[in-house]
């Protein structure tokens, strides 16, 4: 049995598979005559030369716990953020990039509700894993044609365990 070790999330421990989303920590500049900080250009949509970024909101049941991770997806195509909308803590499930997922590639973090990330394209995550049920994210990704959602399983002889009391 694999028990995945979830990690706290930051700029440096997510660089591998995209961006964090959040003001604690990043730089901002000052717009609307002093009364606002803008904490400017934190991550980039990648949509291709055919996509067209699209904003969504997710309302996301939760997911018994602990969970054993069966699958991972991938959007080739285009890039893919969840933005917490109601500052609940949730947990991010991801691989590198590549054909060559295996279960000892998975990395896991928390989020404390006030940090978002951004997937970069081909990034390989678990769909959302709301703590919070009916939690709901603010998604930025890709509408466009082809096929932008690639799905890997892993086989049954593989128990990957994710326990948030860990
Ligand atoms: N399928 C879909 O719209 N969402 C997934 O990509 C996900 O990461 O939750
Ligand atoms: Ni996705």
């Amino acid at each position: 049995m694999l028990k995945l070790k979830i990690e706290t999330l930051s700029k440096e421990a997510f660089a591998p598979f995209g961006d964090l989303i959040a003001s604690e920590g990043h730089d901002f500049f000052m717009i609307n005559n002093g009364s606002t900080r803008r904490y400017h250009r934190l991550a980039e949509v990648e949509t291709g030369a055919e996509g067209t970024p699209i904003i969504s909101i997710f309302r996301a049941q939760t997911l018994p716990m602990p969970l054993r991770v069966r699958m991972m997806e991938r959007h080739p195509l285009g890039s893919q953020a969840f933005i917490p909308m109601r500052g609940k803590p949730f947990l991010i499930l991801v691989a590198p990039p590549g054909d060559d997922l295996t279960s000892s590639r998975l990395r896991a973090f928390y989020s404390d509700g006030t940090q978002g990330v951004n997937y970069r394209p081909g990034v390989w995550h678990h769909p959302i894993l709301a703590l919070t049920d009916q939690d709901e994210f603010l998604v930025v990704d890709r509408a466009g044609p082809g096929n932008n959602c690639d799905e890997f399983f892993f086989d049954d002889s593989e128990e990957i365990m994710l326990n948030p009391e860990l």
